[in-house]
């Protein structure tokens, strides 16, 4: 092995000479010698002598002879990578180029074929095949680097957690965007949008035909003027939402616009369903108060420039509380779930309806000319309401009470026109059930009065205020006392007394009427007793059912406890009750009323005859009396068709086996035609007003007749 001298200062090169010819490996030694001083020439005569050199030095270049002693130069080739770090030139005898050719393809850099010439001019071919190397090594650099930044770029494209792509925005002539090209999009991209890789190059306009026109002039606005947006904007033809930010990509092109996609369908659904609880109302799905306010207060800011009126109609539905109590929660959702439905159906688009809670709604009227228009509205909503429903297999009625008031004339502030609308519908409710009210100013002070009277009734209860009177029932064979009423008083401190008629339809709408019913029977049932106890002869005392007390689900338990209480026996209570609260739930009733027997209690029906009792009812209900109401007998003397109805009523009652009793008998006549007719029972002024305890107990003594000598 003999090493070339080195020359200068300039970089030597290593060449390894691997030649087992001595004659060409001494000619190709002087050219090197000769021509490239700087040349170290590491020479070796066989592979083993090459491998032993690879050991110690690194080639810049190696000139190996094809055929070895030990072997081939391709064996050199494929027993070691080295030579990817340095070219490798195989020389090879004149006819040997198939040779030559393997080893090329076996990774050589080049063949040469030996011949004199040849070893002279190889200095300058071995230069010119290190520069030749030295330039492919940087183009596999470069490429190498080229592939290693691509795939990072590609593992940081595809580790975004966002859907991410790069597009190409279209522009016509005139500089409006016609389309946009996908040219890059990532896993989560196509995950987001349905548009896999099949899609890039693609017109989006051919992908997503409905494509909202937004998306191409946000992206174009991108591309042509580079600064970036956020935005977020649900795309309709796939069904999503996207938060976005799109931005020109850095990389020269001007027509590229690369966007970050997030998916916040999930998100924007769960706000909505949040805005649309916090606006609605869950059971009815109609505009909560909150929406309702909001409505009223645009139909007001539009009505101030058009001149036109806003109408804020209230309903509040008569006797739901009644129908939610006895016929269960349930049955009660379904209705007004009914009633909602039928309010919906019955306004204009520009109009609006909600529900305020419980079983208030109201209708907003918007833009309308005159009030004469709005009243219309009012009797046509009322009558669609008053509508028989089917729920659960069973026909109700439903009526409503509707107060009305009116943007400009009665306020131009929301809240304000709900509040008087609110007061007209009270007093609509209390004037005449199924009916609609204009607001009026003087409402609110009658309100207030009765909000007052509400407050003193509550005070009255826990102080004890009233007191019974007792109205004497006669039989009208003997003249003699057969039983009496229980009517309450409420003795006012300024007021003085207080008659039922101003109190009893507050109480009962209050709901105070049950414990002011509990105690009217426990003071009846008590005074019975003492009646008794005080030695005189007692008649069965008869008390007033309110219909919320008859409804109340544990009423014999209650009765059956008031009598314990008192010692009374139960045949010795009876109970009125009026034809309109059974006939709000005939079936129930008759259940209830069996029970109220079972108990040994007497019923009778009171105002007999205003109410709607079929005939077929009448039957079932297990009563002992029917009481012909007073507007009846008032006319007995003087008009025939009332005379003819009081006749058929005590007919009625004796074919069913019940007792007749006539109320409010103030004359003789009257009273002579009810003995004609063969009525059983009296009770009138005629023979005697409603007595305080003290006076009815002396009747009771005197034990005279009260009917006047025929
Ligand atoms: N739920 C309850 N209701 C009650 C109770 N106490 C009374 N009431 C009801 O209040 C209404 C008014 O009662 P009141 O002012 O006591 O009038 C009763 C009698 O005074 C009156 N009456 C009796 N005879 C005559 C008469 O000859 N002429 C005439 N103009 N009025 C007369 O009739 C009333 C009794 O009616 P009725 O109950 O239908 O038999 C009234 O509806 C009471 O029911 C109570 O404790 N609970």
């Amino acid at each position: 092995m003999t090493k070339a001298p080195s020359s200068g200062q300039a970089k030597s090169l290593s060449i390894f000479l691997i030649e087992d010819d001595t004659a060409h490996a001494e000619l190709i030694r002087r050219a090197f010698q000769e021509q490239s001083p700087r040349v170290q020439l590491y020479q070796a005569a066989s592979l083993a002598g090459y491998h032993a050199l690879l050991k110690q030095h690194s080639p810049d270049l190696v000139l190996m002879d094809i055929n070895l002693p030990d072997g081939r130069a391709l064996q050199a080739l494929a027993d070691s990578h080295d030579h990817r770090a340095f070219p490798l030139l195989v020389m090879t005898a004149y006819g040997n180029e198939e040779l030559a050719v393997e080893a090329l393809k076996g990774g050589a850099f080049d063949y040469l074929v030996k011949s004199p010439d040849l070893f002279r001019r190889l200095p300058v071919i071995v230069q010119g095949a290190l520069r030749e190397w030295q330039l492919l090594q940087q183009r596999r650099q470069a490429q190498a680097d080229l592939q290693a930044s691509e795939r990072h770029y590609h593992s940081l494209f595809e580790s975004i957690d966002e859907g991410f792509c790069v597009m190409e925005v279209e522009f016509d002539d005139d500089g409006t965007v016609s389309d946009l090209r996908l040219r890059e999009i990532n896993r989560i991209f196509s995950a987001q949008t349905g548009l896999g890789p099949e899609c890039l190059s693609h017109s989006i306009r051919e992908l997503l035909p409905e494509i909202d026109p937004f998306w191409l002039q946000t992206y174009g606005a991108v591309a042509r003027t580079g600064e970036a947006i956020r935005f977020q904007r649900p795309e309709q033809q796939l069904g999503r939402f996207f938060d976005v930010y799109a931005f020109r990509p850095d990389n020269g092109s001007r027509n590229q616009v690369a966007a970050l996609y997030r998916d916040i369908t999930e998100q924007k659904r769960y706000e909505e369903q949040l805005k649309h609880l916090a606006t609605h109302d869950v059971l009815t799905g109609l505009a909560n108060r909150t929406l309702l306010l909001d409505r009223l207060e645009q139909a007001i800011h539009y009505a101030h420039r058009s001149g036109r009126l806003v109408a804020a109609l209230l309903f509040d539905l008569d006797r739901f509380k009644v129908i939610n109590d006895s016929l269960g929660h349930n049955f009660g959702d379904q209705l007004l779930r009914a009633v909602a439905g039928r309010l919906q159906h019955c306004i204009r688009e520009t109009d609006s309806v909600a529900r305020l809670g419980g079983d208030e709604f109201v209708v907003i009227l918007a833009e309308v000319a005159d009030m004469k228009d709005i009243a219309l509205v009012a009797g046509h909503l009322l009558e669609q309401l008053n509508q028989p429903y089917r729920v659960e297999d069973r026909e109700i009625r439903l009526s409503a009470s509707l107060g009305i008031s009116l943007f400009p004339r009665d306020s131009d502030d929301s809240a304000t026109l709900l509040r008087n609308a609110d007061m007209a519908m009270y007093r609509a409710k209390r004037l005449e059930r199924s009916s609609f009210l204009f607001y009026a100013p003087e409402m609110n002070q009658r309100l207030q009065e009765t909000l007052e009277l509400e407050e003193a009734l509550r005070q009255a209860l826990e102080q004890e205020q009233f007191l019974l009177l007792y109205q004497p029932k006669v039989n009208l064979v003997t003249g003699q006392i057969c039983g009496c009423e229980a009517l309450v008083r409420w003795q006012h401190a300024q007021r003085g007394l207080i008659s039922p008629a101003q109190f009893i339809p507050l109480a009962e709408e209050t709901g105070l009427i049950v414990p002011l019913g509990d105690w009217v029977l426990r003071q009846a049932c008590a005074q019975t007793c003492q009646w008794r106890d005080a030695g005189l002869q007692p008649v069965p005392v008869a008390v007033n059912l309110s219909a919320r007390q008859f409804r109340k689900g544990d009423l014999t338990q209650r009765l059956q406890s008031i009598l314990q209480h008192s010692g009374l026996a139960a045949g010795e209570l009876e109970l009125e009750l009026t034809e309109s609260m059974i006939m709000d739930n005939p079936q129930q009733a008759v259940q209830i009323m069996h029970e109220l027997k079972q108990l040994g209690l007497s019923l009778s029906l009171d105002d007999f005859g205003t109410g709607y009792s079929s005939l077929n009812y009448l039957r079932r209900f297990p009563v002992d009396n029917l009481k012909i109401d007073r507007s009846f007998i008032r006319d007995v003397a003087t008009d025939t068709s009332g005379a003819s109805v009081v006749t058929s009523i005590i007919q009625i009652a004796h074919n069913l086996g019940l007792g007749a009793v006539a109320e409010g008998v103030e004359t003789r006549d009257q009273l002579d035609f009810l003995r004609r007719c063969g009525c059983d029972q009296l009770q009138g002024y005629l023979f005697s007003k409603p007595l305080p305890a003290e006076d009815f107990a002396a009747l009771l003594r005197e034990g005279r007749s009260l009917t006047p000598p025929i």
